[in-house]
Parts: C-alpha cells; sequence; structure tokens
C-alpha cells in the first residue's frame, strides 16, 4: 500500500471529515434505533424485542453478532416491520442521508429491496417514490446546513422470492428518478446468481448497472456465477475471493484464473469488514481479507452493509482499518477514489465529484 502508510494513529476528528464514499448500505439496515422504537409506536408494530432506543440498539448488534448470514438477516424483520407505509420510508430514507452526510459521506448509493414494504397494501411504485422523496427531502436538509453529499439509490430483488425480473424492470423504469443500479440480496448459500439470469439478462439488454451479492456467504462458485454468467459489474462483499489466493511459505503471492480475473479486470469489491466479522465472513477485522486484498492493489472499496446491525459508520470502519493494517489518509484517499470510480453515476458526474471534491478534500487534511 502507500507508502504514506503509518501506523502512527489519525485523530477521529480527521477521519470524521474525511470526504467518503459509500457503494453498499443498506436501506433497512441503517435506521436510528428511536425511529425504529418511535415508527412502531406509530404504525402499531407490536413484535419489537426492546422500546427503549440504547437497549434496541444493542438488541440489534448483539442478534446481528451471529457467526451466520441467515441469523444476521433475522434482525431484519423488525425494521422492515416498521417501514410500511409511505411516512415512514420517507422519515427513514430522509434520516439515513442525513446520517451519512454527517458521517463525511459526500456520494452514496442505498439499497434497499422494495418486495419487502408491500405488507399493508403499498404498491411498488408507490414504495420507490415515497423512498425517492425521502432522499431529496434529506439532500435538502443537508445542503440547507450548509453540507453537500449525493444518494443514488440501487434496487434489491431477495435472492429466496421469485421477483429478481420484476424488480429489475421497477429499476430500469425509475432510472431517470433516483435508482442508478439493481442487487440481489439475502441467504446466499442455495440461492446461486444464476437462479435470476433473466433479471440480468433483462438489465444488460437496457444498458442497465448491477452489482451482486457474492462471496459472502458462499466461495468461490458464487463469484464466478455473478461475474462470468450473470455480468456483474461489481461485488457485493466479494472477499471470499480470498479463497483463490495462495501465499507460500517465503511470502510469494499466486493468484488463481478466477482472482487473476477480478484483479485484471478491476472488478470493484465492496467490502464491509464489520458486518464480515458479524457474519462468519471474517474472523476479525485484523485478520479481515482487505489487507490482503489492498496490498495485491484489487479493486478495494470500504463500506457499512448495515450501520445499526452493525454499530457503524465509514468514520468507525475507516479508524478500525487504520488501526488493524497502519492504513494512512493515503490509503483512505485510495478507496475514496476506487469507490467513485466504481459508482454507477455517470461518468462525467463521477470524475467531477474526484477532482472537486475528494482530492481538494484529502488534501485539505494534509
Ligand atoms: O450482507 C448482506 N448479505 C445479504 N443480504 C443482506 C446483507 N445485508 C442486508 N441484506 C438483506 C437484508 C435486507 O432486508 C435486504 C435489502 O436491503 O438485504
Ligand atoms: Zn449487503
Amino acid at each position: 500500500m502507500s507508502s504514506e502508510s503509518s501506523s502512527s494513529r489519525i485523530p477521529e476528528a480527521v477521519l470524521a471529515r474525511a470526504p467518503k464514499v459509500l457503494l453498499h448500505d443498506h436501506l433497512d439496515g441503517g435506521l436510528r434505533p428511536g425511529t425504529v422504537a418511535e415508527l412502531a409506536e406509530q404504525t402499531g408494530y407490536q413484535a419489537l424485542p426492546a422500546t427503549d432506543p440504547v437497549a434496541l440498539g444493542r438488541w440489534f448488534r448483539d442478534a446481528a453478532d451471529s457467526g451466520s448470514l441467515v441469523s444476521y438477516l433475522e434482525t431484519f424483520a423488525h425494521t422492515c416491520g416498521v417501514m410500511q407505509t409511505e411516512e415512514a420510508l420517507v422519515r427513514v430514507a430522509a434520516e439515513a442521508v442525513e446520517d451519512l452526510a454527517a458521517d463525511g459521506v459526500v456520494y452514496a448509493e442505498v439499497r434497499y429491496a422494495p418486495e419487502l414494504f408491500v405488507e399493508r397494501g403499498l404498491s411498488l411504485d408507490a414504495v420507490v417514490e415515497a423512498v425517492q422523496a425521502g432522499f431529496e427531502e434529506g439532500e435538502r436538509r443537508v445542503a440547507a446546513a450548509g453540507g453537500r453529499i449525493r444518494v443514488g439509490t440501487l434496487l434489491c430483488a431477495m435472492r429466496q422470492h421469485a421477483r429478481a425480473l420484476e424488480i429489475a424492470g421497477l429499476a430500469v423504469r425509475y432510472r431517470d428518478a433516483g435508482v442508478v443500479g439493481f442487487d440481489i440480496a439475502g441467504p446466499e448459500d442455495g440461492f446461486p446468481p444464476t437462479r435470476n439470469l433473466d433479471a440480468f439478462e433483462f438489465l444488460r439488454t437496457n444498458n442497465a448497472h448491477f452489482t451482486i451479492h457474492a462471496g459472502e456467504a458462499f466461495g468461490l462458485a458464487s463469484i464466478w456465477e455473478a461475474i462470468q454468467h450473470c455480468g456483474a459489474e461489481r461485488l457485493g462483499h466479494g472477499v471470499r475471493i480470498v479463497d483463490d489466493i495462495k501465499t507460500d511459505s517465503d511470502g510469494t503471492v499466486h493468484l488463481g484464473r478466477l482472482a487473476a480475473y477480478v484483479r485484471d479486470r478491476r472488478i470493484p469489491l465492496e467490502i464491509c469488514p464489520t458486518s464480515n466479522v458479524q457474519t462468519g465472513a471474517a474472523r476479525s477485522i485484523g485478520e479481515h481479507p482487505i489487507g490482503l486484498l489492498a496490498r495485491l492493489r484489487f479493486r478495494v472499496t470500504v463500506n457499512t452493509d448495515n450501520r445499526l446491525m452493525s454499530g457503524c459508520s465509514m468514520t468507525s470502519e475507516f479508524a478500525a482499518l487504520a488501526e488493524a493494517f497502519g492504513f494512512g489518509l493515503a490509503d483512505l484517499e485510495w478507496f475514496t477514489i476506487n469507490a467513485m470510480k466504481s459508482a454507477f453515476l455517470d461518468f462525467d458526474q463521477r470524475l467531477d465529484i474526484i477532482n472537486t471534491v475528494i482530492k481538494p478534500g484529502y488534501a485539505a487534511l494534509r
């Protein structure tokens, strides 16, 4: 990594101010605990495990800290449970934008699965329009407070349901209204990405962008299918690519064909360190494959995944990685530029954010 890397600690205030780009953040994984409690009260959702915001925040973190993706995902019943009205969706989306801006995020792609918010009769279109209204409201509030953030939306289909083609159609219909791409999420083991080939073919035919959660709870076969059969432009997590990298006792590194392909083609890895520790995809932050992958110059990006379930922010993920691997500001800028280059935003706009926000932002911190 960069020659500027050092183990000297970067002050938290500097990390907080550093411009950040977030490509992998779930709307239903990022609610404020107090908002979950208030929405439960307002919408008559009665299954919350706690109502005190502090206790509730702790419950989400502890329950998600399960060592398995499937149990981790069970916690989303409670956030989705309170997100079944337009008002709730607008509020959650607006607050997400405010929280990300406060965390120093200048560009974010926030994702969610519209099919999870139709339990009380909302149509898929109504869900998308409410969330977009919330994002726009959040952007207005941030701008009014003198901040700056741009948010794009990714629509997810759930792998265990059979609605991917329908959701891909929704993503394409709302492409000029803030939706910048598509993803599949949910349990990976037993639900390979090729189950949704029709959706990916539809998206490619329409020149639309998509990423796929792959290489988190299942290994190389999932990554290979996502890239070579489905045509994913980015990998959600993708950390299991290390299974295709061997290191000799003398330190020589050998990349298998798939790992070499991912690196050669500069396929972005949306890495979410704390989430990976919680689901068992990595043993600890210190042993997380991001250290090796960054050293080998894969196109690594740093992400939160679920700020509520992981009790994290971009600032705390940067801090944990800087502490564990000695990353310096130059490395954090590299992750940020990697992410901005990999965004599903028009090229000229990506370039503009890199040149007018990210580079000057890091220069000002030195
Ligand atoms: O890390 C993840 N892997 C797979 N699915 C996930 C992850 N984090 C959240 N999800 C699921 C739960 C949400 O309800 C859904 C859409 O945001 O995506
Ligand atoms: Zn995710």
